[in-house]
This record gives structure tokens, sequence and C-alpha cells, in this order.
């Protein structure tokens, strides 16, 4: 993305603009030829600073900002209504990926006021476990040791909020996803730590990436791993409202294409 000035904010906020113009890296090109289609009909802004929730979100077509805050980190307890309407997971409240979607969506509203505001949240479950995103290298080995051989669930949870209508409930959903990883020597987790991909992805791999290559399978939603489902995000930005969005099928065939890969068979990989 070409640098834009960044606007900081109370609460360590960062604000940027994402539009025809202005994307970067991998997709440039067929970014501005094919992602940006139309207007929207409500501004929309991206509570995140993932480089692929914004580049995902990119192919559904639509301008938005983006506008990023610390505020998974909270841990105040959400008001009642809001823990009423998370979609039902078995994971304690604090790590439940809807209820730190709706954080980041919900600290982001006084940045946007005139704007649909969505946060997500990608967390790796394994045997009841919670694998965020690990904090150096050895947690990255260790985690990749214990998912290696095994299925593990891939949740992403996400928050769409009208800023403009704060007393209407917020808009939530919750994608899981079946990924099966290859059994993994000591030697190929070493090696694949020392790229560096893992240390910012829930569960240190990206199946975006080189981690893919450790993938045997996934049952489900691809673009749930990869930290913003697609169909799921379409659905909840029409129902707050959004027009001009591209099917998110053909924005996944996009996104594939425009990353050099195959599509999935489909079933079991969806968008
Ligand atoms: C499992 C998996 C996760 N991930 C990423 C998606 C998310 O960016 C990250 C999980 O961390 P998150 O806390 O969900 O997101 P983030 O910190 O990157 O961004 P923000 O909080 O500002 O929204 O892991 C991949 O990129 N590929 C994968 O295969």
């Amino acid at each position: 993305m070409k640098a834009m000035p960044v606007r900081m904010r109370a609460g360590r906020m960062r604000e940027q603009r994402v539009q025809k113009s202005d994307f970067d890296g991998l997709t440039t090109q067929h970014a501005m030829n094919s992602t940006v289609t139309d207007e929207p009909s409500v501004p929309l802004a991206l509570a995140s600073a993932s480089p692929r929730r914004r580049e995902l979100l990119a192919y559904l077509g639509v301008p938005f900002r983006i506008i990023a805050t610390d505020a998974e980190e909270h841990d105040h307890l959400p008001p009642p209504a809001i823990v009423a309407a998370l979609p039902p997971l078995a994971l304690p409240l604090f790590d439940h990926p809807t209820l730190r979607a709706w954080r980041k969506a919900h600290a982001a509203c006084a940045s946007a006021p005139d704007s649909v505001i969505i946060g997500a949240d990608t967390i790796v479950a394994l045997e009841g476990d919670v694998l965020n995103k690990p904090v150096d290298p050895d947690d990255a080995r260790r985690m990749l040791r214990r998912l290696s051989g095994k299925t593990h669930t891939v949740y992403t949870g996400l928050a769409v909020i009208d800023a403009r209508r704060t007393d209407a409930l917020p808009l939530f959903d919750l994608v899981a996803s079946q990924v099966t990883i290859d059994t993994l020597s000591d030697a190929d987790i070493a090696a694949y730590v020392a790229t560096g991909e893992p240390l910012d992805k829930a569960g240190a791999y990206g199946i975006q990436d080189l981690g893919g290559r450790l993938v045997r399978s996934v049952v489900g939603s691809y673009t749930c791993v990869v930290g913003l489902p697609l169909v799921a995000t379409w659905r909840l930005l029409r129902a707050a409202g959004m027009t001009g969005l591209r099917d998110p099928a053909e924005g996944y065939r996009r996104w594939l294409r425009d990353r050099g890969k195959e599509i999935p068979p489909c079933p079991p990989t969806l968008p």
C-alpha cells in the first residue's frame, strides 16, 4: 500500500484508507484492476491491523478504511447483552473470537462514527486449549509440535457494528474450519520457524503462505483459516445494509488466482 499518513489516536489507534489506487505487494496490479467495484452504500471500516484481513476484505470489492486498535487485549467484562448474543462456544469467554472481534469493532466506533465497522479474530483450538499467536520462536516450535499429525479447529469470530446506531445489537458470527496438519519432524518445524512466518499467526502457521505445505486437509472455509471468512463477512455486511459487495465465491476465486493458487476441491474446502 502506498504509505498513507497514519493518524495516531488515543489508545494506540491507527487509521488508513484503502481504495482503488491503494493496494500493494503481491496483488497490486490485480487489486488495482479488479478488486474495487463500487462505492459502498455506507462507509466501511475494518478494525484490524492484519494484512491478511485487509487483503481478503478488498476482494469483496468495496473501499474501506482501516482502524487498528489494541482492544483484543482488554479483559473488562462486556455488557451482558453482548455476552448473551455471542454464538455458543465451549471455550472460556475471554478467548471467544467473536467477543474479541466485537472488542476491536467497538473500540473503532469513535474513530468512524459514520461507518459500518467489522472486526474479526482468529484462534486455533486443540484438545480444549487455545493457541493464539506464539510469543517467540520457542513457543512457535511448541505449538507446531502439538499440532503435528492432528486435526484442530480454527475459529474466526466476526462482529459488525453500525456506528451510526450504537443502540442496536451488533451482528455476530463464528466460523469454524477443521485443519489437519501433517506429521512434522523436528527438522521440518525448525526450518519453518526459521522463516519467521509463524510469529504473527494464530497456531504458529499461515496456511496461505509456506505454512500451506504443512497442511494435509481443510474441511470448511479456507478464508476462515486465513483470518476473514468471506462468505460470512459478505452475509453480515449485507445484513448491515451494505450494497455494492462482490459475490464472495467470485472474490475467493480472484484472490486465489492473484496468489497463483489452485482452487482447493470444493467441498470439503469452501470459500
Ligand atoms: C491459522 C492462521 C492464522 N492466520 C492469522 C490471521 C490473523 O491475522 C492472526 C490471528 O491473530 P488475530 O489476533 O486474530 O489478528 P491480528 O492480531 O493479526 O490482527 P488484529 O487483531 O489487528 O485484527 O493469524 C493466518 O494468517 N493464517 C493461518 O493459517
